[in-house]
């Protein structure tokens, strides 16, 4: 029998509830309220009847951050850099004191540059850890090609420590010798991809799949290719994993309330069945539910993405259908 996931990675059957409410990665107002959309429509008690035991103190403020925020001027072409260097230092401090005392943090988001934290706090704590990416977007430009310089487009690579991302203020904490290392990545559900981005993943020979992939093998395929890859041999499942799911990797049919949408995504059944998945290998160690943005559109679609967002966390950690 193959091991349940807290008795791999964790110490107890405890998951950490991190909620972000955090929009400064990008422009788009709202994205802050995500995390607390996400708990008021009951995530805590959902995952309490799965059997975990929850651990919730309220979200993370960051006002004290936010208070200079006005000041924060552009450097080069990034956005509110101060900001978020703030702001995914605290979060990875956070997620590294959760997953050290063997619990598994759940970040609730909040901008999708958050992750720039979660990941880092989960590599301090697992340095074996992999990561998998799911998103229409690659969130790989550097601050030397990001077009938009919102950062929330590129946490990726400063994870890798690319060309261009030792920079003020970031360089102050994000360590010089990378934590994460390219083909201890895999990406699902690409379809928005910027020239200098595809560059980037070409000469960095980085694992991507794209939903011409997902059209190509299914997704079940897709999946048993993704963890192969990062576990360096087929059939071969034992590397702790940081999950971060962008909600908008889903099409905007099924998560329209998301601020940088884009057709042709994952089905409801695609985006659950992922998280299905790496819940099975029994080797998840971090999970991120990042870009829910409750204000945009009416509050149908904003209730129908919550709710997608809830029921996707609850496929990552157990519930089955059978
Ligand atoms: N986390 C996201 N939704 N990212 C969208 C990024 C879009 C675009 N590639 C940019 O750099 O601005
Ligand atoms: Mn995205
Ligand atoms: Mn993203």
């Amino acid at each position: 029998m193959t091991k349940t996931l807290h008795e791999r990675f964790l110490q107890e059957k405890t998951v950490a509830i991190v909620g972000c409410p955090f929009s400064g990665g990008q422009r788009r107002k709202g994205v802050d309220t995500g995390p607390v959309s996400l708990v008021s429509a009951g995530i805590c008690k959902q995952l309490e009847s799965l059997g975990w035991k929850v651990e919730f103190d309220g979200h993370h403020s960051f006002d004290h951050i936010n208070e200079g925020i006005d000041q924060d001027t552009d450097i080069g072409n990034m956005k509110l850099p101060r900001t978020v260097s703030a702001v995914t230092k605290e979060v990875a401090a956070t997620v590294e004191s959760h997953a050290r005392e063997g619990k598994l943090p759940l970040t609730l988001g909040g901008d999708h540059s958050l992750a720039l934290g979660t990941v880092s706090g989960s590599l301090r704590a697992h340095p074996d850890a992999a990561l998998i990416w799911i998103d229409a977007h690659a969130d790989i430009n550097t601050p030397d090609t990001t077009e938009s310089g919102n950062l929330h487009g590129c946490p990726v690579s400063f994870l890798l420590g690319l060309q261009g991302t030792d920079v003020e203020p970031f360089n102050s904490w994000v360590p010089k010798k990378p934590l994460l290392k390219a083909e201890s990545l895999v990406y699902i559900g690409l379809r928005d991809i910027d020239s200098g981005e595809r560059k980037i993943l070409k000469e960095n020979n980085i694992k991507a799949f794209s939903m011409h992939h997902v059209d190509k093998y299914g997704i079940g395929r897709v999946v048993e290719m993704a963890l192969d890859h990062v576990n360096g041999a087929p059939g071969k499942r034992d590397r702790p994993i940081h999950l971060s799911f962008d909600v908008d990797a889903l099409d905007p049919s099924v998560a329209p309330s998301t601020g940088t949408p884009v057709r042709g995504g994952l089905t409801f059944r695609e985006g659950h069945y992922i998280c299905e998945a790496l819940y099975e290998t029994g080797c998840l160690v971090a999970l991120d539910l990042m870009e829910v943005n409750p204000s945009l559109l009416e509050d149908r679609e904003a209730q129908q993405t919550i709710a997608v967002g809830c029921s996707l966390i609850r496929s990552a950690m157990g519930e089955t259908l059978l």
